[in-house]
């Protein structure tokens, strides 16, 4: 990636047409794949001093692959008559100085967070394997369960959704789970069970009902679920060893009204 700059200088009489022209020029200018982003700003100490600042994907894809594209003669055409008034053009190179401040804002609360934390989890298993122990299709998978299972899937879900890394720290992380299900042969029926248990305790122990919630929970459990039933598979080779998966919020963030 490396960033253009452009400096004008433009005179008062043409700022409104120049601002306009840019605004035309950026159509086939967003439009081309070397284009990252691009931001025209006027200088408020002086006005009429302008910096337009491009990110293309490199210097070259800029020099040959957008002037030699046919978006460029779109382009060029518009922003022609300010070619004199340019004061500086150059890539320069990002260095390792970068990042974000304070007033930029709270990031968005984790699922873990907005979910209640770790109670909320732990209300959800509770409920959850009450249900499973009633459950004609699911009771006979985890009759010998070890009495602290809920528990552990709580840290797990917990940890997936952006809480503390408990299950790693405390119950060995992804092999372990791994392990857990290896060889237990779990059926299509079994899984969309456990979906539909599940999904009655989060509505149960009152887990946010909102839809931008539910989509990513539910997005997570269809997730795990296949592969939970593809590595408990007799044969099956799953990858040994990864982290606990991280899930987020995917295109629907967080509605705060
Ligand atoms: C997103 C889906 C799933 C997650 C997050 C999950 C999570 C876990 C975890 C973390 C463990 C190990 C707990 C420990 O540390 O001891 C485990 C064990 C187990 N899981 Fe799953 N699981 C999922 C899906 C399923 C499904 C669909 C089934 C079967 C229908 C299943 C059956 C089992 C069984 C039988 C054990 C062993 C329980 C015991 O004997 O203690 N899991 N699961």
């Amino acid at each position: 990636m490396i960033v253009e700059y452009i400096r004008y200088r433009i005179a008062e009489a043409d700022r409104e047409e120049f601002e306009a022209a840019y605004a035309r020029a950026a159509v086939p200018l967003a439009s081309s794949p070397q284009c990252l982003d691009y931001e025209l700003s006027g200088c408020v100490e002086e006005p009429g001093a302008y910096v337009l600042r491009i990110r293309w994907t490199s210097a070259e894809d800029h020099l040959q692959g957008f002037r030699g594209s046919a978006a460029f003669p779109a382009f060029f055409a518009e922003i022609r008559p300010y070619v004199q008034a340019i004061e500086e053009m150059r890539h320069y190179a990002p260095t390792a100085v970068a990042g974000t401040g304070a007033g930029a804002g709270d990031p968005a609360p984790s699922l873990y967070e907005w979910a209640g934390g770790s109670d909320a989890f732990e209300r959800l298993t509770d409920a959850f394997y009450r249900k499973v122990r009633a459950d004609d299709l699911l009771e006979p998978v985890f009759r010998h369960m070890d009495a602290h299972h809920p528990h552990y899937v709580a840290l797990w879900l917990a940890e997936v959704f952006g809480g503390p890394a408990r299950y790693t720290e405390e119950r060995g992380g992804y092999p372990h789970m791994l392990g857990q299900h290896r060889g237990r042969a779990i059926t299509e029926p079994q899984r969309r069970r456990w979906i539909a248990l599940l999904t009655d305790a989060a509505d149960e122990v009152g887990l946010p009902g909102d839809p931008e919630f539910r989509a990513a929970f539910t997005g997570y459990i269809e997730w795990g679920t296949r592969l939970a039933l593809a590595n408990s598979q007799p044969g099956a080779a799953p990858f040994e060893d990864a982290p606990v998966p991280r899930w987020g919020w995917g295109v629907a963030p967080p509605w705060q009204g």
